[in-house]
C-alpha cells in the first residue's frame, strides 16, 4: 500500500521528531495536538534541529525548506480522516491512547494504517479497540528521532502482513533500521533499558551514589552517551514510571516495581528535561544535579 499523508498525533518531543524524519523523507505530514502552544513549540523545535543538521552539513538548505513546508498542523482531530497511515504519540497513558483512537475512527478511511509509538503499551489491547486490528501495529521510535537508526515494529495478535510490509517499507524508506519486536509489555528495548534506568534511581535512593557519581560511573565505566539519570530525564520521568507500571503489572513480577524516588519526583511535576527540572536543574546555564 502507498503511504503519501502521515498523522502524527501528539507534538512532544517524539511527535516532532517524527513529524521531522517523516517530512525530510518526503511525506506529506498532519500533525495534531490539544493545544495549539504545543503545536507551535514543536514547529520551532523541528525548524531548529533541521537548521542543525543543515550546518552540519547533514542535510541541504533546499531540503529542510522542502521539509518544513510538507508539514501542516490542526487542532481538529477529525482532520487526520484522509491519512494513509496515522502514528500516535501522545502521552504514554493507555486511556489517553485509548481515547484518540476511539474520537479517530469514525473519520479514517477504510484503508488507513493506525500505530502507536508507545514505549511499552499491549499493541494487541489497543488495537482490540478499534475497527480494524489487523491494520493496526507498534511503531515505536527512539529518542532523538532524526537521530536514531531503530525503530521496533511491534505486530499485535490480528496484524495483517500487509500492515508489516507496509511500515517495513516504510522505515526503510526513512532510512533507519526496522526491528522487529514481540508483542510483550516494554517490548524489546524498554523490556531491558527501563529496568537499568530503574535500578539506578534505586542507586541513588539508597545512597550507594549520588547522581553525579551514578551517572559518570555509567559513562564512563560502561561507555554510555549519557549516563542513566541523564536519559531518565531525556525521555521524561512520567514516560519511565508509566513504562515501569507497565512491566510491573504486565509481567507480575516484583523486579520490576517501580523505585519510590521516581515514583516522587513525577508527583513534584519534576519530570526531567521538558519541564526543567529532574534528576538535574536545568534551570541555569548548565544542569546542576538535585541530590
Ligand atoms: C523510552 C523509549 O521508549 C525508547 C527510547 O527512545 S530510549 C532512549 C534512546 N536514546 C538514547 O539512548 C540516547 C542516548 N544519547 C545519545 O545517543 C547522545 O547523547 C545524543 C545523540 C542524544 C547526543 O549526542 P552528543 O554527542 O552528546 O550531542 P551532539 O554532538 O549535540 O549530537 C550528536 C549528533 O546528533 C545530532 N542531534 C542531536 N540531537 C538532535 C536532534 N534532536 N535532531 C537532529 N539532530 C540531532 C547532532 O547534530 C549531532 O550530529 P553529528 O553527528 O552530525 O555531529
Ligand atoms: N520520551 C521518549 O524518549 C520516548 C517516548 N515514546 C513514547 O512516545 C509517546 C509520546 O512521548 P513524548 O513525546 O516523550 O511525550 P511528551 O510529553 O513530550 O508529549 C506528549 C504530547 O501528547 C500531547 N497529548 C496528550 N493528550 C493528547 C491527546 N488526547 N491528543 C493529542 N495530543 C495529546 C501532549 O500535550 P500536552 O503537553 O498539552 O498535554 C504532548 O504534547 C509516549 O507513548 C511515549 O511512551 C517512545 C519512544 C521514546
Amino acid at each position: 500500500m502507498e503511504i503519501r499523508l502521515v498523522g502524527v498525533v501528539g507534538a512532544g518531543q517524539m511527535g516532532n521528531g517524527i513529524a521531522h524524519v517523516f517530512a525530510l523523507a518526503g511525506y506529506d505530514v498532519l500533525m495534531t495536538d490539544i493545544s495549539e502552544e504545543s503545536l507551535q513549540k514543536a514547529l520551532a523545535t523541528i525548524e531548529k534541529n533541521l537548521d542543525r543538521q543543515v550546518a552540519r552539513g547533514k542535510v541541504l538548505p533546499a531540503d529542510k525548506r522542502a521539509a518544513m513546508e510538507r508539514i501542516r498542523t490542526t487542532l481538529k482531530l477529525a482532520d487526520l480522516g484522509q491519512c494513509d497511515l496515522i502514528i500516535e504519540a501522545a502521552t504514554e497513558r493507555e486511556t489517553v491512547k485509548q481515547a484518540i483512537f476511539e474520537d479517530l475512527i469514525p473519520h479514517l478511511k477504510p484503508t488507513t494504517i493506525l500505530t502507536s509509538n508507545t514505549s511499552s503499551i499491549s499493541i494487541t489491547r489497543l488495537a482490540s479497540r478499534t475497527d480494524r486490528p489487523e491494520r493496526f501495529m507498534g511503531f515505536h521510535f527512539m529518542n532523538p528521532v532524526p537521530v536514531m537508526q531503530l525503530v521496533e515494529l511491534i505486530r499485535g495478535i490480528a496484524t495483517d502482513q500487509e500492515t508489516w510490509e507496509t511500515l517495513h517499507e516504510v522505515v526503510r524508506k526513512l532510512g533507519k533500521t526496522a526491528s522487529s519486536s514481540e508483542d510483550f509489555p516494554g517490548f524489546i528495548v524498554n523490556r531491558i533499558l527501563m529496568p537499568m534506568i530503574n535500578e539506578a534511581v534505586y542507586t541513588l535512593y539508597e545512597g550507594v551514589g549520588n547522581v553525579k557519581s551514578i551517572d559518570e560511573s555509567m559513562k564512563l565505566g560502561a561507555n554510555h552517551p549519557m549516563g542513566p539519570l541523564e536519559l531518565a530525564d531525556f525521555i521524561g520521568l512520567d514516560t519511565c514510571l508509566s513504562i515501569m507500571n507497565v512491566l510491573h503489572e504486565g509481567l507480575a513480577d516484583t523486579k520490576y516495581r517501580p523505585c519510590p524516588l521516581l515514583t516522587k519526583y513525577v508527583e513534584a511535576g519534576w519530570l526531567g528535561r521538558k519541564t526543567q527540572r529532574g534528576f538535574y536543574d536545568y534551570r541555569g546555564e548548565v544542569p546542576v544535579p538535585t541530590r
